[in-house]
């Protein structure tokens, strides 16, 4: 196996406030990592961490053996590291198809004078943009592609969270950050949406993903490794099996002893 991404002692500071400390986590091509842990553990931080939004006060983070540790969010996106966000980042009002294709943003001539004058070409790439949309839309939802151009409100969550995920997807990610997707979802739509991951993972074998969760069934069901956390530290790691035998899980995390 191949190692894709790795967090050296990550720490970060909020003030007086240590929300992550030490962290340490190896993720390997082509894997799905279960990042859990209860409320304020520092799970939404590693991800801001990772992808720029977050400073670090220690550590480092390095992606197929380049430190990406305080580069611009842009830049890390470059590298091949794309995310959802807990709370939606969608606009409502725009199609679905401009939810999704704003991820290529890499790729997307937005220029005034290309799209005025270089006409050829731009209509070139709507096409290529349209198809590569319709393509991703289909892997979840054959229903959901042929709304390609319905503005976004119409949509119910589950198909909501669907277009987050392609709008990462778009980019061709390495590392996928998936957080907390099935958030806002009934348990139906959540155990479909489970069906989805798998299927991305089939699509791009590759690919790595780390997903925060909080509904067990999810990780249990996808996650390869699962790592915990707990006021920013590691407090376990293993298989799902492992973890939830692990009596601090248990106790502190599952409500159980
Ligand atoms: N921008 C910020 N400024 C100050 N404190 C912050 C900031 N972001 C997060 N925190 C604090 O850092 C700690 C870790 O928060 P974080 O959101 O990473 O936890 P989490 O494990 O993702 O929680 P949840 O499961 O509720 O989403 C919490 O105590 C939180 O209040």
């Amino acid at each position: 196996m191949t190692k894709l991404f790795e967090a050296e002692n990550v720490s970060v500071r909020f003030g007086g406030l240590q929300a992550l400390d030490g962290l340490s986590l190896e993720v390997e091509e082509g894997t799905i990592i279960g990042l859990i842990g209860p409320n304020g553990s520092g799970k939404t931080t590693f991800f801001n961490t990772v992808t720029g939004l977050c400073r670090t006060v220690g550590g480092r983070v390095l992606i197929d053996g380049e430190n990406i540790t305080g580069l611009q969010p842009r830049h890390i996106y470059q590298r091949g590291v794309s995310r959802t966000f807990q709370r939606s980042r969608l606009c409502l009002s725009l199609s679905v198809f401009d939810n999704v294709v704003i991820g290529r943003q890499n790729s997307l001539d937005l220029t005034l004078f290309g799209n005025l004058f270089r006409r050829r070409r731009f209509v070139e790439s709507v096409r290529e943009n349209h198809e590569q949309v319709h393509a991703l839309l289909s892997t979840f939802s054959e229903p959901l592609a042929a709304r390609i151009f319905d503005p976004l409100h119409r949509l119910n969550m589950i198909d909501r969270r669907r277009i987050e995920v392609c709008r990462a997807l778009i980019a061709n990610p390495r590392l996928l950050l998936l957080d907390e997707p099935s958030a806002g979802m009934t348990p139906d739509e959540t155990h479909e949406f489970m069906g989805d991951i798998l299927k991305v993972r089939s699509d791009h074998p590759r690919m790595s993903i780390i997903i925060i969760e909080h509904e067990m069934d999810v990780i249990q069901r996808v996650a390869d490794h699962v790592v915990v956390l707990n006021f920013g530290k590691k407090v376990a790691e293993g298989t799902f099996d492992a973890v939830v035998a692990n009596p601090w899980v248990q106790e502190a995390y599952l409500g159980t002893s």
